[in-house]
């Protein structure tokens, strides 16, 4: 569960965000909204890495301000682009140094890399450079890097931003099955189509808020 109460973010003497109150217990979550109305910045919020200048947020019952660390170890972060999060040589050990701090013996290890680069169909690369995939497979390394720690919530930001329609699709698809509650920022209003809840920003502002259909569509308004 994700609260937020009177929420307000200033940032260089702007309000970024401002006046946001919303629990959160819908499973996927959509946040949509033109550039710079704030949208990375409440997904920043979310696991401390942006704390509010006014009011609280709340995730898993944490104070996100008192908490960060503890947060940050149950709720998963995806950038766009997955090069900022994709930090060792090889694919496997890319995952594996996901789990430096769980403390558990190699093959144990080995052995949740190996099942998660299965599922998400990247096992035939776990030992080849990283850098060297493609963009969609990079994004997929960046999710299980991710899902390896097994985080209660994942939040993304714009994680299709990068992909053709085939990778995008993958992605949707893969978003769909997850069992983990999901707060997904994108531009790509057809992966939030079939989402639960969709927020829509504006200028910092709260200004749509319920199913897909409608908020997106008055965010396809806002656009015209
Ligand atoms: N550290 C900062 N200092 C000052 N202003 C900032 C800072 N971070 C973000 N902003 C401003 O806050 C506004 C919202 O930024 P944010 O990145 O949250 O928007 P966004 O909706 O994610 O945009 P986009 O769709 O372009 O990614 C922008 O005008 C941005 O310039």
């Amino acid at each position: 569960m994700i609260e937020l109460t009177g929420v307000g973010v200033r940032l260089a003497e702007r309000d970024v965000l401002d006046g946001l109150t919303l629990t959160l217990p819908e499973r996927r979550i959509g946040v949509a909204g033109a550039n710079g109305s704030g949208k990375s910045t409440f997904a920043r919020l979310l696991n401390g890495l942006a704390l509010p200048t006014t009011g609280t947020v709340r995730v898993l019952g944490m104070d996100t301000r008192r908490e960060a660390a503890k947060i940050r170890r149950r709720v998963g972060f995806l950038f766009t682009d997955p090069d900022a999060q994709i930090v060792m040589p090889t694919v496997a050990e890319d995952v594996a140094f996901s789990l430096r701090r769980r403390g558990l013996p190699k093959a144990e290890v080995a052995a949740l890399v190996e099942e998660v680069l299965s599922r998400y169909g990247l096992a035939a690369h776990a030992d080849h450079p990283a850098h060297q995939l493609s963009g969609g497979q990079k994004q997929l390394l960046a999710l299980c890097s991710v899902l390896v720690l097994e985080p209660d919530i994942l939040v993304m930001d714009e994680p299709t931003t990068l992909l053709d329609l085939r990778n995008s699709r993958q992605v949707a698809r893969i978003l769909r099955d997850l069992p983990q509650q999901l707060v997904v920022v994108s531009h790509d209003l057809a992966l939030l189509a079939d989402f639960d809840r969709v927020l829509v920003l504006d200028q910092g502002k709260l200004v749509a808020d319920g199913p897909p259909e409608p908020a997106l569509g008055h965010y396809r308004d806002l656009m015209a």
